[in-house]
């Protein structure tokens, strides 16, 4: 019985004046600039993930090289600011044709030219072919504990941007598959195949996890 040990409890008196006991989830804080990605994120866990999520926006820095180096440095900057658990995520868009870029640098790339500029971009290829990465990274606030990683891939191909404009390069990415683009989706679609999703599900699998071995 000792998955209740290490959890919080709120105890209180009911209107029949009896006692209750509320077992409380504990929180994990996703540090991100990006309201989209929270609002995704929140859709995606759901109210049975077994952590309250809280969320505090901070640009952490644009760092440079490899993927995974990326992610186990924004999240241990963010661990450092929150001194508690945390979660970060990057996401890249990796063009075939351009052996991978922008990849973790769409976010200069898109701000610069747009959809309508990513699609011209692949102009001179037939390769149309992208991957679309998120990576999650947490880490739980104890010092010298490691960064878990959590990678979802969804592949589709750039083609001219369709759709509302309300999320980053939605637009001009179709999924594999599909005849509509992210941003002709509805929100409930994309959600079940995007590589956000991928990514949670795996991470969500791993507090379930911790918490049986609790
Ligand atoms: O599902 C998505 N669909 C369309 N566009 C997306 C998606 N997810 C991220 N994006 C955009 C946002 C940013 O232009 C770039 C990633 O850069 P990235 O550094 O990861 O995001 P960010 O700086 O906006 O937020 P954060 O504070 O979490 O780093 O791709
Ligand atoms: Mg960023």
């Amino acid at each position: 019985m000792s998955t209740t040990k290490r959890q919080k409890r709120e105890i209180s008196f009911n209107d029949d004046n009896k006692l209750t006991v509320k077992k409380m989830k504990k929180s994990l804080t996703f540090v991100t600039g990006n309201a989209k990605k929270l609002e995704e994120l929140i859709q995606i866990l759901g109210s049975s993930f077994p952590r309250e999520i809280k969320s505090t926006k901070i640009d952490l820095p644009e760092l440079q090289g490899e993927i995974e180096d990326i992610c186990i440095k924004k999240c241990l900057e963010a661990s450092l600011t929150m001194q508690g658990p945390v979660i970060v995520e990057d996401t890249c868009l990796c063009f075939n044709a351009l052996k991978g870029l922008p990849g973790p640098y769409i976010k200069w790339f898109l701000g610069n030219l747009g959809p309508e500029g990513l699609y011209k971009l692949l102009a001179g290829f037939e390769d149309k072919s992208a991957q679309a990465i998120c990576t999650f990274a947490y880490h739980s606030g104890v010092k010298d504990e490691e960064v878990v990683l959590f990678k979802g891939i969804t592949n589709g191909d750039i083609v001219e941007p369709r759709g509302v404009r309300d999320f980053g390069w939605d637009p001009c990415f179709q999924p594999n598959g599909y005849n509509q683009t992210y941003a002709e989706m509805s929100k409930e679609e994309k959600n079940k195949i995007s590589h956000r999703f991928k990514a949670l599900d795996l991470l969500r699998e791993y507090f379930i996890q911790q918490d049986s071995k609790m």
